[in-house]
């Protein structure tokens, strides 16, 4: 016979396993910015927890799955520069959450930043997709803060969405919890 409270502990981890059968979740999400936003780095970090400094521009998209708990989460990771920046509203349509990363640091190219964003989303077939934005890079001491990256994003006039928008760092995983906690949150149970 077990002792009562390793058969409980026994008890709790079968329960678990078969909730999990039964509330799947998944998600899609697009993430969008400008190159060099950090957009890859992201999905290492919530994929592996890994980061790393010498990163390759993605050329096109990528797209990963990345499971965490019961949510399955398939990211499309699209590239930022100029000439990739058309394909990025094929990539959001069916998504359940647009995620716009933003080099925090980055002051000059700010304006650039919410112009591509306030175009993406001018876009009819993107009505009412959840947005989140995160203005990553908060280690390096130059970086806005988030009043700041709100206001030059234009971020309080955006009609008829949920908008949400967090500071992160990638490069020491802060507030990455965060993230993924609003991402989980923002899952559909698969019928
Ligand atoms: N200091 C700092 N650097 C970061 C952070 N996140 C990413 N970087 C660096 O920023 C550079 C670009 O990162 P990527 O993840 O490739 O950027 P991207 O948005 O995927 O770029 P494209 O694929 O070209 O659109 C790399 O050198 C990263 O190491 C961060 O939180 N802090
Ligand atoms: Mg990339």
């Amino acid at each position: 016979m077990l002792p009562p409270e390793t058969a409980m502990g026994l008890w709790d981890i079968f329960l678990n396993w078969l909730r999990s059968l039964f509330f799947k979740q998944e998600m899609e999400l697009s993430l969008i910015g400008l190159q060099n936003a950090g957009k890859t780095s992201l999905v290492n970090v919530i994929a592996t927890g890994g980061y790393n400094e010498d990163m390759i521009p993605t050329v096109g998209f990528n797209m990963r799955k990345v499971t965490k708990g019961n949510v399955t989460i398939k990211l499309w990771d699209l590239g930022g520069q100029p000439r990739f920046r058309s394909m990025w509203e094929r990539y959001c349509r069916a998504v359940s959450a647009i995620v716009y990363v933003v080099d925090a640091a980055d002051k000059d190219n700010i304006s650039i930043s919410k112009n591509e964003l306030h175009d993406l989303l001018s876009k009819p077939s993107l009505n009412g997709i959840p947005l989140l934005v995160l203005g990553n890079k908060i280690d390096k001491p130059e970086h806005l803060s988030k009043q700041a990256l709100v206001d030059q994003l234009g971020l309080q006039n955006l009609p008829d969405r949920e908008v949400c928008c967090y500071m992160i760092s990638c490069k020491t995983s802060s507030n990455i919890d965060v993230v993924i906690d609003w991402l989980v949150k923002h899952s559909k149970t698969k019928s």
